[in-house]
């Protein structure tokens, strides 16, 4: 409405306009550019950034060079796991009668265990297909808690009214079992394939839980080879292990046991040397990588984590094939382990908001207006984009990258997202939240990057179908995002961090905060329960793709279950690290 109409005589001065127009919001960014050189101290720009004090690295520089194995001395490994490769395929040629289809079962459980699965794909598939098509779901054969679990464990959502077997007339479950550790360990394995809602399955965890407990306590146990084994399955059961380092404990415990298939055993061990040695050269090539960034240096805000990284690549995957995704991958986890400590741990918000324009853009034009500290993470997040396209052009496959950039932007944007909150104050909703933490935990953007460059088997779609953000991708979100606040919260929380989802329920619904991690422990159980669910329905999707999921969950259950062993790198995942690529098999 109009002062005229309004009948009320304003006294109007008529000044005249502006003349600079908006030229000051570019120039007054570059001011603040020139302001904050990167050698400048923080008290000598009167800026307090939210600096975390993380521990420094602690692998030095021995993975820079590696001892590599003579060529004819690897020609001749090769051929003696060609030869006992051979004698295995014949062993299950062997085992298609019914009366060996148990014996089949758990040739295929110790391989898969042994971790050369990915050396008899086509036979395990056979194999189980084999199985599963002379029982559908009246599985007869015995060792039912194996059957179940190596079924659904491939994609057959066998029914698990099976488990009924164990219990009695009354509903209970049947005594003369809870003193049989093999099969108590079994019934146990096989609750962690359960999807929601499966009651039985549920029972059965308590009930095997608290047997299994009692047993590892009992001192008469102690001698049984078991006992080690119940200790490490009540700990991470088989669902949960990466597969790589559930082959080092698997190897030894299999050579004990008097049954064991010599060849199998020997091919176990051949194999994981072998690949051990690409490991040590991929590890061998990052490092060079990395050391030209001079990180100590050029961000000692940051957590310097190449060699942890790394692990977690091969963690989401360790086969041979894979070589060039797991470096793309590990690459991408050491640049988001910086832009994450950037984010959250040095970066103001205005230096925030230009980083965040400049990724969008994604443009070396972009770098003059960074300042000068971030200039180097920019070039390094728009290389990783430069050289993979070099490798996924010679596969007519460079367009996949298109994705891979798209999943990046949406995660720096909320990372930007949660700078806003911190910079406000604000402890959102968990809703708000969740909206937003799903997507910065990573694990969204990272499945997408772990996609690129896995070969025929990943087209466009699976990259539609993972950025569209459906129930199995949300799944590993959830897990990861509230197994990592149950761990982190109390430390971040020391520092100016944005409140964690921990903060969020205790304001929210006045939780205590011993309350809100409980809630989240049962939150990571049902998350586990739901990607089971997705990897038995989700029939479009390949089953690479698919693992890709579950390993990732798993990394999370090694990193950090009990603590945040990602930052504090301490004796456990030093044993990892140095088990898998430091000592020898043989030894
Ligand atoms: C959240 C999580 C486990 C992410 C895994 C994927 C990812 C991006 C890995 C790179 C390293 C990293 C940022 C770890 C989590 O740090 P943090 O505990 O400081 O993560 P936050 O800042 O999101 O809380």
């Amino acid at each position: 409405m109009s002062a005229e109409q309004e009948k009320i005589i304003r006294p109007m001065a008529n000044f005249p306009p502006s003349i600079w127009g908006d030229q000051f919001l570019v120039i007054s960014i570059n001011i603040h550019i020139i302001c904050i050189p990167y050698t400048m101290s923080a008290e000598q720009e009167k800026i307090i950034r939210p600096i975390a004090n993380f521990p420094p690295c602690i692998w030095g520089d021995q993975f820079l060079v590696y001892d590599q194995m003579k060529q004819e001395e690897k020609n001749a490994t090769e051929q003696v796991v060609e030869e006992l490769k051979h004698e295995v395929r014949k062993t299950f040629a062997n085992l298609y009668v019914e009366a060996e289809h148990a014996n089949l079962l758990k040739l295929v459980d110790s391989i898969q265990r042994l971790g050369i699965g990915y050396y008899f794909e086509e036979e395990i598939d056979k194999a189980l297909q084999h199985v599963y098509d002379a029982y559908g779901d009246k599985w007869n054969g015995g060792c039912i808690s194996l059957w179940f679990r190596l079924m659904r464990q491939k994609g057959f959502f066998v029914s698990c009214d099976i488990m009924n077997n164990y219990k009695d007339n009354d509903g209970a479950f049947k005594e003369k079992f809870a003193n049989d550790v093999e099969e108590m360990l079994n019934l146990y394995e096989a609750t962690f394939l359960r999807v929601p809602g499966e009651v039985i399955l549920e029972d059965a965890l308590t009930f095997t839980r608290a047997r299994l407990d009692n047993m590892a306590k009992d001192p008469e146990c102690f001698n049984n080879m078991f006992s080690t084994e119940i200790q490490r399955a009540l700990k991470q059961p088989i669902r949960k292990r990466l597969p790589r380092l559930e082959a080092i404990h698997y190897i030894p415990f299999y050579q004990q046991q008097a049954s064991h298939n010599k060849s199998l055993l020997k091919l176990a061990k051949l194999g994981f040397e072998l690949l051990q040695l690409l490991h040590k050269k991929e590890l061998s090539q990052l490092s060079k990588w990395w050391k030209a960034f001079d990180v100590p240096k050029n961000y000692p805000y940051a957590r310097n984590r190449l060699v942890e990284c790394y692990f977690w690549a091969q963690g989401v995957y360790f086969e041979p094939e894979y070589s060039q995704s797991r470096i793309f991958l590990a690459k991408t986890l050491a640049v988001a382990t910086i832009l994450d400590d950037t984010y959250d741990a040095y970066g103001i918000y205005e230096e925030l908001m230009i980083l965040t324009e400049a990724i969008e853009r994604w443009s070396t034009e972009c770098l003059d207006m960074l300042p000068e500290y971030m200039k180097q993470v920019y070039q390094m997040v728009l290389d990783l984009d430069n050289d993979m396209e070099e490798f996924m052009s010679k596969n007519g496959k460079a367009h996949h990258l298109i994705y891979w950039k798209e999943a990046m932007k949406e995660y720096i944007g909320s990372y930007m997202a949660e700078a806003k909150w911190r910079k406000e104050g604000y402890t959102p909703t968990p809703e708000e939240h969740t909206s937003v933490a799903l997507i910065s935990c990573g694990y969204k953007f990272l499945l997408i990057t772990s996609l690129v460059g896995m070969g025929d088997i990943i087209t466009d779609e699976s990259f539609k179908w993972a950025l569209a953000f459906p129930p199995l991708v949300k799944a590993s979100c959830t897990l990861c995002r509230f197994q990592d606040d149950i761990v982190t919260h109390k430390e971040e929380q020391e520092r100016n961090h944005v409140a964690s989802s921990v903060e969020c329920y205790v304001k929210e619904f006045d939780f205590s905060e011993e309350h809100v991690i409980d809630l989240f422990i049962k939150k990571v159980e049902s998350a586990w329960a739901d990607m089971n669910l997705e990897s038995l329905v989700c029939k479009d999707v390949p089953m690479p793709l698919i693992m890709r999921v579950i390993n990732f969950a798993r990394v999370i259950e090694v990193l950090y279950k009990y603590q945040d062993n990602f930052t504090h790198v301490k004796e456990e995942l030093q044993y990892h690290v140095k088990s898998l690529l430091i000592d020898s098999m043989s030894k």
